[in-house]
């Protein structure tokens, strides 16, 4: 592997655990769910940890899958660089044969000048065959015309399992579709390639779930905040980051308003 920069490695690292991850799909078949998921997860996990340890020798890393102490280890919260990785983010659809919904999640957080910022990061959509990546970030589309109001034809991506409770009021209010994927990753995707005007969840979510795609939507121009419109903030103590509102910039006020109101 040849490394040019954060931005390639990035991209390298999740395009190469995303084909790994194809493998072992093939390899363990879809009769064991459980199992096929946790081969996944520590397929993914163990190579992206031993690469980071070999190529990025003095970074820390924030994984889903590593153990609570390594997860509480305090370096990181010391450190200037901590990748911030989920392995295998959509698991359940990983394991259900047919589904695309389901990425590998590599980011880069820095300390700069006194605050963190999410520098690098790429999610690989290995059964969709493609790569987004802060190396190359995507072009983000328009807003279809007259997408606001009663000729609406915004999509609003949400999770197929755990949905928030006020997306339907909000879908009614500012009369959009809502469009159940897997994977925080795959979502933020579709809203970076135009399948989907914009993602929303709460109740529930951790750093690596968002970090590498918020990574890639921010080099893009897209909007990324929490539900109330506040930055998202990666390497905290707790990484704990339970909502997240992604969209076409445009679109952010409407939804942003459309929550405010339906939390007053
Ligand atoms: N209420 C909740 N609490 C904790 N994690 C949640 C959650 N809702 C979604 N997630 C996590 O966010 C990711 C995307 O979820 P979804 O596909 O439902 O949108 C999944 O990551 P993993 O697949 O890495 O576990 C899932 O576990
Ligand atoms: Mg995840």
């Amino acid at each position: 592997m040849t490394i040019r920069d954060d931005h390639a490695l990035a991209a390298d690292l999740a395009t190469e655990a995303g084909e790994r991850l194809l493998r072992v799909r093939e390899r363990t078949g879809f009769a064991d769910s459980r199992a096929l998921r946790d081969a996944g997860d520590q397929s993914a996990h163990r190579y992206l940890m031993e690469a980071l340890a070999r190529l990025r020798p003095s970074d820390s890393v924030l994984s889903e899958e590593a153990t609570r102490e390594e997860r509480l280890d305090p370096r990181r919260l010391t450190a200037d660089r901590v990748w911030i990785v989920d392995p295998l983010d959509g698991t359940r659809e990983f394991s259900e044969e047919g589904r695309a919904d389901w990425a590998v999640h590599v980011a880069l957080w820095e300390r700069r000048d006194g605050r963190g910022v999410l520098t690098a990061g790429a999610v690989a959509l290995p059964a969709q065959g493609r790569t987004l990546s802060t190396a190359q970030p995507p072009k983000l589309p328009g807003l279809p015309a007259g997408a606001v109001g009663r000729e609406s034809r915004v999509r609003i991506a949400v999770s197929r399992t755990r949905p928030p409770e006020f997306v339907q009021k909000l879908a009614y209010l500012v009369g959009a579709e809502l469009v159940p994927i897997g994977s925080a990753g795959a979502k933020i995707s579709a809203v970076l390639t135009g399948e989907v005007e914009a993602y929303v969840h709460a109740g529930g979510q951790y750093e690596w779930d968002s970090a590498a795609p918020v990574a890639v939507a921010l080099a893009a121009g897209a909007h990324t905040s929490r539900i109330d419109g506040s930055p998202l903030t990666y390497n905290q103590a707790d990484p704990s980051l339970p909502d997240i509102l992604v969209s076409l910039p445009e679109l952010a006020p409407t939804l942003l308003a459309g929550i405010r109101d339906l939390h007053r």
